[in-house]
């Protein structure tokens, strides 16, 4: 349980985390590990790493490797599938995509991932995965049944569902990349919903006003992923959002 101790503790202390994803499918591993290390010294909290499209092996292991050269935060993997799972990465969101239409995506990738697991002795966080319209890429790779943005209510039954099934972490996921983060009545109504629980947020956050307002309505957590990765100063950047976020 230590990161998700060290990550809760965060949570405690500043009022909310910000987690950091970086793709290892959009650049090499070389930059990968650079902008982590500008993501730390920006104040990034740890670092996510996964993607929805392309490959994973070696160069995930690579990626993972050279960060820990660079960064003392934890690195925790956000899987695609279970070719996600890396022996280097100190956590994984062991995640079931709970509005999926697809069984894949509910419980076989996790299957087939749990082993390795176990094997390389990665902390699993167990978290429902909730995508939320337009969803992005991940939507669409993932069949989700879209939750309709007007209906904070139904991602809430969803949130509650999985905090039944013993699930304490819940993330909102817009898409990487959206054109508006997941609505700020929803966050607030899943946070409700989940009590002791803990809610990530992310997908389509840019800038301070939106990180700022999904922390207000009640994330513990936030997502930033395209916004960095485009960020010409990747450490002013984080920084940015680091002080939205936190108290
Ligand atoms: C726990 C294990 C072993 C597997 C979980 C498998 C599940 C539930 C996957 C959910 C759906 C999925 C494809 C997730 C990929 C990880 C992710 C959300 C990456 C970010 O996606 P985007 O950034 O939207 O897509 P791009 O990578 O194309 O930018
Ligand atoms: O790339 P962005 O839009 O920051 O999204 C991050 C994350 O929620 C995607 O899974
Ligand atoms: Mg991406």
């Amino acid at each position: 349980m230590q990161v998700e101790e060290y990550l809760n503790d965060i949570v405690k202390r500043d009022g909310c985390v910000h987690l950091t994803l970086i793709d290892p499918a959009s650049q090499k591993p070389e930059r990968a590990a650079e902008i982590a290390k500008a993501a730390v010294e920006g104040g990034t909290d740890a670092i996510m790493i996964g993607g929805s499209t392309g490959a994973m092996g070696q160069v995930l292991d690579q990626t993972l490797q050279l960060m820990k050269e660079q960064i003392d935060v934890p690195t925790i993997l956000f899987p695609g599938d279970s070719a996600g799972v890396s022996a280097y990465a100190d956590a994984i969101f062991f995640m079931s995509l709970l509005n999926s239409r697809d069984i894949n995506y509910i419980v076989t990738n996790q299957a087939m991932g749990a082993p390795l697991v176990r094997k390389f002795g990665i902390e699993p966080i167990p978290m429902a995965y909730l995508i939320v319209e337009p969803g992005g890429t991940v939507g669409w790779v993932g069949d989700a049944r879209l939750l309709p943005r007007t209906k904070p209510e139904l991602a809430a039954a969803y949130a509650l569902a999985g905090s039944y099934f013993g699930m304490r972490y819940v993330y909102l996921e817009a898409g990487s990349g959206a054109d508006e983060p997941v609505p700020v009545e929803m966050v607030g109504a899943v946070k409700h919903a989940i009590d002791k629980g803990h809610l990530i947020v992310g997908g389509g956050i840019r800038d301070r006003n939106a990180a700022a307002a999904c922390a207000k309505a009640g994330a513990d957590m936030i997502v930033t992923g395209t916004a960095v990765e485009d960020a010409g100063d990747v450490r002013a950047k984080i920084a940015e959002f680091v002080s939205a976020i936190k108290s």
